[in-house]
């Protein structure tokens, strides 16, 4: 390795040139940043957390295609602007795996430093020289020589610099990559005693949530859960920009308005404040060579397009042997129950129940406490999973899954010796639901059905039973 040069020109081999908010690879993916008018009150708590108000690290986390990217995107570029403080930014993607190559990501981190803070270039060069090895270093050992020590070793003030890491769910620690704990503890650890200010953005996976609950260095993390902002009315005004761009493109007449208020407020409804919903929707109707009314009127009519979305998520979450089950059950309950009835109906613990779903918890809301109901984000999953034509392979037969909930309900129902009780809410479910779930399977030629069915007339209220039968 020769040494001429600065450690920009040394370092450049070894970076990650996909990875930074502006990088080529961001742009061909669509990266924005938050459109005017949207987002406003949690970019202000962010900005004021980057200015220093708060702990040295945030945590945003918020369901699949809430716009967790675009505000990771929009922090890092107010960041890179005036006052220069971005740090360094590195978006992981699940479409484009070489970024989760990590031998690579210190290396890429130092460059963009030296970027921001010039004066880092001697000592980050010398470090190099002196072994030039340390790139091919552990982490750990990476960060204290390209990092650490370079900055102790600079005399002037530092100002507070923000390093915006987005999309930790799409690292992927396969092949034997380092595990994803061991890359945040060591940026948490090492990084805080320095004036940086580390933002993280994921999707809220169980396995993310351990690392910054229960990380061992009691550094504290300002955790921002997306979903706690009402996003309605931004992404009204999203669609409302997009569409009337829509219109002065295609050269649509301002008269009758197009799009119609009411038009607009259907569609947010639909899209239940997710954004990439909208944004869908957006290209779909303002694509090239199509009638662009039209367009409008089939989304009014049809069904949202966030079925690419829900399979994404449902092709790792299977991978748990439990999960067509639990989800199934949860699909198709009549009305939903908290997790720990859920549990109860199944007999299974609530910890078995969370395992099952650990996968699908950016398309369905797990809560941590047993006495909150599961519900999924977007209604539209009950829809999808029921609709062979747009699920495919993860479509949830209706006959399986009523078949299961009519078992359960009578094993519940036969086994409450408290004769009608509704104490426990698992079993006044059964008693109140077990005819709504048998008479799907009316015609099944499983012949328990009709013994169950007189059993059960005996015992539970006549007026039910008549509602549905
Ligand atoms: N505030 C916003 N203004 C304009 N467009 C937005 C905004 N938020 C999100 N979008 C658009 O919505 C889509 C989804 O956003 P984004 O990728 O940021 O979501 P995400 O939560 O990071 O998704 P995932 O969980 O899949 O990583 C993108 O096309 C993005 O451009």
């Amino acid at each position: 390795m020769t040494f001429l040069g600065s450690a920009l020109d040394i370092l450049e081999p070894h970076i990650n040139k996909n990875a930074s908010y502006n990088s080529s690879e961001r742009e061909q993916e669509g990266a924005s940043i938050c459109q005017p008018g949207t987002r406003e009150r949690i970019l202000t708590k962010i900005q004021r957390w980057t200015a220093g108000e708060g702990p040295p690290v945030l945590w945003l986390y918020g369901p699949a295609g809430t716009g967790k990217s675009t505000i990771a995107q929009t922090i890092a570029e107010q960041c890179d602007k005036d006052p220069k403080n971005l740090a360094f930014s590195y978006f992981f993607s699940r479409r484009n795996a070489n970024r989760s190559d990590l031998t690579k990501f210190i290396p890429t981190f130092a460059y963009q430093l030296v970027r921001t803070v010039p004066s880092l270039d001697t000592s980050v060069r010398k470090a190099i020289k002196s072994d030039p090895a340390i790139l091919n270093w552990r982490l750990e050992d990476q960060v204290r020589a390209l990092i650490v020590e370079p900055l102790k070793a600079v005399t002037e003030q530092m100002p507070s610099m923000v390093v915006v890491i987005d999309g930790l769910d799409e690292y992927s620690e396969d092949d034997g990559k380092c595990p994803l704990k061991y890359l945040v503890s060591i940026l948490i650890r090492v990084l805080t005693g320095l004036p940086f200010r580390i933002f993280f953005a994921s999707r809220p996976e169980r396995y993310i949530d351990v690392i910054f609950k229960y990380q061992q260095h009691n550094v504290k993390t300002m955790e921002i859960p997306l979903s706690d902002w009402e996003t309605k009315g931004d992404v009204f005004n999203y669609l409302w920009t997009e569409l009337s761009e829509v219109r002065r493109v295609k050269g649509i007449p301002n008269s009758p308005w197009w799009p119609l208020k009411d038009d607009l407020n259907s569609l947010v409804e639909k899209s239940e404040g997710i954004f990439i919903y909208a944004s869908t929707l957006a290209k779909f109707v303002g694509a090239r060579n199509c009638n662009s009314i039209q367009r409008l009127q089939k989304a009014l009519e049809s069904h949202n397009g966030l079925d690419s979305l829900f399979k994404q998520v449902l092709d790792s979450a299977k991978e748990h042997e439990d999960f067509q089950f639990v989800m199934g059950i949860i699909m198709f309950l009549r009305q939903s129950l908290s997790l720990g009835e859920l549990a109860q109906f199944l007999d299974r613990k609530p910890y078995d129940l969370r395992s099952a779903l650990e996968g699908s918890m950016s398309i369905l809301f797990i809560p941590e406490e047993d006495n909150i109901e599961i519900r999924p984000y977007h209604a539209s999953l009950q829809d999808f999973s029921r609709d062979s034509d747009r699920s495919g392979y993860h479509f949830l037969d209706p006959a399986t899954n009523h078949k299961a909930l009519f078992n359960k309900s009578t094993e519940l129902i036969l086994k409450d010796t408290d004769f009608l009780t509704e104490s426990d809410l698992s079993v006044s479910y059964a008693y109140y639901n077990w005819c709504y779930h048998l008479c799907p399977l009316i015609n099944d030629n499983d012949t328990s059905y009709p013994i169950y069915l007189s059993l059960l007339f005996l015992i539970t209220d006549y007026d039910t039973c008549f509602q549905y039968v």
